[in-house]
């Protein structure tokens, strides 16, 4: 797969003439290997987008209609189907959706009017679209508010997962929960809904744990919103872990990139619930030479298992701090009235 960096992003054709020849006479001189030209900007405009197609006659996407097509294929839910195909919304609208191919022709004068009436219907249409579907999702919201606040009288500890794509946050989650139904995956965006998990600490402390969909830098505007809107609920958690791939060549940036939209997500208060975790310690040599962490952070492998007991112990204090809840250790002789106690009905001791 060859990467094109296009010139500006503003120009018209975004390409020079001459860059434009030479990328068409190589697209052509390699027709058989060249299926698809990805070109990376964040949108491209509807005549750009004919112009390359009617040239290369090879599907062209940019970085929107990429990422779009990865969260179609792996949104599950009805609100992530939902939120998906808000995001699709404006993308469909332009008629440039999905590297489809639409003909660039200069219209000739008598088919203006024609265009123009099409035009106002597509925009009564999108509008229309727009209304059904925020409306089914604000539906959607409320009955999961109704299911927070049901497990909220509950008490439940909660615990969000959240971290740049492909850090390993699903894998974490199935090490400290041991949940077979989690399926961690070598591939972007393999979690694009939050999904909740009971685990365990080591006090006994029944906790959830909230997987969430991963953090990608430089995502365009309209997606952004999708993101953080899928987010926002996952993040009313009482602790928020964010886990770190310290393996990846740009696990400062991803770092950098994750912690500034925790910012813009949250409110300043919440920034104090936030845990990090440097991940995938397995593949490095010695942590403590990582650029970017420092001597707080802490170093695990949530596959070999490594630092899990000491990031539990982190887990346990964080969530006492951040529900405020105390914890009491009582000494207990075998042998006495007290091994019968019921904790869950004080006044009835012999059960
Ligand atoms: N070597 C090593 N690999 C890891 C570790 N943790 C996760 N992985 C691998 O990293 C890949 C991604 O893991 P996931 O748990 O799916 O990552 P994620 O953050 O949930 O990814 P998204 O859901 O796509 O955002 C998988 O192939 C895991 O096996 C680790 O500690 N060490
Ligand atoms: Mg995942």
């Amino acid at each position: 797969m060859q990467m094109i960096y296009p010139v500006g992003e503003n120009r018209q054709f975004i390409f020079g003439k001459r860059q434009m020849t030479e990328l068409t006479g190589f697209i052509r001189v390699n027709r058989q290997k060249i299926t698809a030209v990805f070109l990376n900007v964040d949108i491209l405009k509807i005549n750009q987008l004919a112009l390359f197609k009617n040239t290369w006659r090879v599907p062209v996407f940019d970085r929107y209609s990429i990422v779009l097509q990865i969260f179609k294929e792996h949104a599950n839910t009805k609100i992530a189907k939902i939120q998906v195909a808000l995001a699709e919304l404006p993308y469909l609208s332009s008629g440039t959706a999905g590297g489809g191919h639409t003909p660039y022709k200069a219209q000739p004068a008598c088919m203006a009017k024609i265009a123009t009436y099409n035009h106002v219907q597509q925009i009564f249409e999108h509008d229309r679209r727009e209304r059904k579907l925020r409306a089914a999702l604000e539906k959607l919201k409320q009955h999961r508010n109704l299911l927070w606040n049901k497990r909220q009288r509950k008490d439940v500890p909660t615990i969000a997962i959240v971290g740049y794509t492909n850090s390993g946050k699903t894998t974490l989650i199935k090490a400290l929960t041991g949940d077979e139904r989690v399926e961690p995956c070598n591939q972007l965006f393999a979690t694009l809904d939050v999904t909740v998990h009971a685990g365990r600490l080591d006090n006994h402390m029944t906790v959830l744990f909230i997987d969430t969909i991963g953090f990608i830098s430089n995502l365009p505007m309209d997606l952004l919103s999708v993101f953080s809107a899928t987010l926002q609920d996952a993040l009313l958690a009482d602790v928020i872990l964010h886990v770190r791939d310290i393996s990846h060549p740009d696990s400062e940036a991803q770092y950098a990139n994750v912690m500034s939209t925790l910012r813009n997500i949250l409110p300043p208060e919440k920034m104090e619930n936030v845990v990090v975790v440097c991940n995938k310690t397995d593949l490095i040599g010695d942590p403590s030479n990582e650029k970017g962490s420092d001597n707080e952070d802490m170093f695990i492998s949530a596959v070999t298992g490594l630092g899990l007991d000491d990031l539990k112990n982190k887990l346990q204090t964080s969530l006492l701090q951040s529900c405020d809840l105390l914890e009491k250790k009582f000494r207990v002789p075998f042998d006495g009235e007290h091994l019968r106690y019921n904790f869950n009905n004080p006044f009835n001791t012999c059960t």
